[in-house]
């Protein structure tokens, strides 16, 4: 955050008003100051950790950005998510794409066509269609290493924002969610689009910054950090949300 935006930040713990004694309550060390959170209304969200986003020859990489912080990120979030579903915290997967002939991705009437670089790439380079995004494909996949287990939810979407024409949001109300950890790639589109979106449905949002990766450099990644810490929720680290996350009640 910027220096003079300094007196804005506080050690007392901000979130909803959970008693100090509540067994399941949980204090997680963040920035701009701490936040509050019960094990069993919080999710953790893990945005489109799918080949496409984080595997040499996906997506991404294909239409030129830099993913050599993805391996460290899947990592990260490996950890998270090891150490959410330890504590009974719901974990839930996002899933970026559509259908395998893109009538979901929406034809030239629509932004997502002509912004969209999966689509675009596809459209330079016709040897490539079909293999972006699309469901079913290995593109599509959430890698390896992050493979849902049974008590995990996995989210489909076909836009940035998890919460857009999705069951995101009816999920996580159905179930009293009401703080949600992101994790994911990317952090200044579809973590970013989500988090916004979260804040404006009322859920207390933080972002684990070492769980998530940029695309577009470590500038653009900064800049996302410091929406979200001064604008849309909290920062914090995957380290203090796995010790948060095991900690013992209103503890950190
Ligand atoms: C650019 C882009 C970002 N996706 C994401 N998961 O942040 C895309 O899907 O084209």
């Amino acid at each position: 955050m910027q220096e003079k935006n300094r007196t804005l930040t506080s050690n007392t713990p901000v979130g909803l008003p959970y008693a100090d004694g509540d067994p399941l309550r949980r204090v997680l060390p963040a920035r701009p100051e701490p936040v509050t959170f019960r094990t069993d209304d919080t999710a953790v969200i893990v945005v489109d950790m799918q080949n496409a986003y984080a595997s040499l020859d996906g997506y991404v990489d294909k239409a030129g950005f830099d993913i050599s912080g993805a391996q460290g990120v899947i990592a990260n979030i490996q950890r998270t998510v090891d150490a959410a579903r330890a504590a009974g915290i719901q974990v839930v997967f996002l899933q970026n794409g559509w259908d395998a002939r893109y009538v979901e991705a929406g034809g030239p009437g629509s932004p997502n066509w002509h912004k969209s670089n999966a689509l675009k790439t596809m459209r330079a380079r016709p040897e490539l269609h079909g293999r972006f995004l699309a469901k079913g494909g290995w593109d599509y996949a959430l890698v390896d290493a992050l493979a849902p287990q049974q008590a995990d939810i996995v989210v489909p979407k076909t836009r940035y924002s998890g919460f857009f024409n999705s069951t995101l949001d009816s999920t996580l109300r159905a179930r009293g969610i009401r703080n949600l950890v992101f994790t994911g790639i990317a952090t200044n589109v579809c973590v970013e689009s989500s988090i916004r979106d979260a804040f404006h449905l009322e859920y207390f949002c933080v972002m684990l910054e070492d769980a998530t990766h940029e695309l577009g450099g470590p500038a653009i990644q900064a800049a996302s950090v410091y929406n979200v810490e001064t604008f849309f929720g909290w920062v914090s680290s995957v380290e203090a949300f796995c010790l948060a996350a095991a900690a013992g009640a209103g503890k950190a």
